[in-house]
């Protein structure tokens, strides 16, 4: 079965309209290869001056988290409606920013899967272990668990990529080697196969995510169970084009 590389960008708290202006004409000049998609996760209050900027056709906007209610009063969130408004067809949840400095449970994780795919959107729920918990030989106990509130949750998996993203390499430069991010991707596939069926096992995406630059991505591409990356610095910058054309 061949699973279309995707390559997602996380801009997270970052940017202005300068920068932004900045790294949409390197994308808006980028040749992304046939097959390729390409999801960069905005700030909301950037999502439709992003989405205003990008005439790839390739290339798509995410935003980073919404909540997991219609409407209300939810003082300063971002309900799963109102980016289907803006014709945003993507959102990144459970990043481990907002699981561990935001403290959001697996539960209110699974329950935004849940808002976010009735809403008709794509989502991009991320996984990973902290370095404590990889330590202790915890990875895929934590890692397991973290999908089965998710799995839970998943109505549509055509409509869902998932982030594996070990916290200890994310931010760090210290990237998980290909054979350490295989392993847990073919884990993770087995996991598919097991708990949801053959066929979404074989079809869905796993990315990696952590400390991923124009340099290490080539190797990390080419393992089989590798679909792609969330990238988090390096979206934010010329050798992102390097990533989205590391299957070349
Ligand atoms: O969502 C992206 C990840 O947090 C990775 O961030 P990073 O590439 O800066 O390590």
């Amino acid at each position: 079965m061949t699973r279309n590389f995707f390559v997602g960008g996380n801009w997270k708290m970052n940017g202005s309209k300068a920068t932004i202006d900045t790294i949409t004409d390197g994308l808006n000049a980028t040749k992304v290869p046939e097959g390729v998609e390409v999801v960069c996760g905005a700030p909301d209050v950037y999502l439709t001056y992003a989405q205003s900027k990008i005439t790839n056709a390739s290339v798509h906007v995410a935003a980073q988290n919404c909540y997991k209610e219609a409407k209300g009063a939810f003082t300063g969130e971002t309900s799963a409606d109102f980016l289907k408004d803006l014709g945003v067809n993507w959102v990144i949840l459970g990043h481990s920013e907002r699981r561990h400095v935001f403290g959001e449970s697996d539960e209110l994780i699974g329950e935004k899967c849940k808002k976010a795919l009735e809403t008709g959107l794509n989502i991009i729920p991320c996984i990973g272990e902290q370095l404590e918990e990889r330590e202790a030989g915890k990875t895929e106990e934590v890692v397991f668990n973290q999908m089965k509130f998710i799995k839970e949750n998943v109505s549509d998996w055509s409509k869902v990529v998932i982030a594996y993203e070990p916290v200890w390499a994310i931010g760090t430069g210290k990237v998980a080697t290909p054979e350490q991010a295989q392993d847990i991707h073919q884990k993770l596939r087995e996991w598919l196969k097991t708990e949801v069926s053959q066929e979404v096992a074989d079809s869905v995406r796993i990315l990696y995510g952590g400390s991923v630059n124009g340099k290490n991505c080539k190797e990390l591409a080419g393992k089989p169970d590798i679909d792609g990356f969330l990238v988090g610095g390096a979206s934010l910058k010329p050798e992102f084009s390097d990533i989205i054309r590391a299957r070349e």
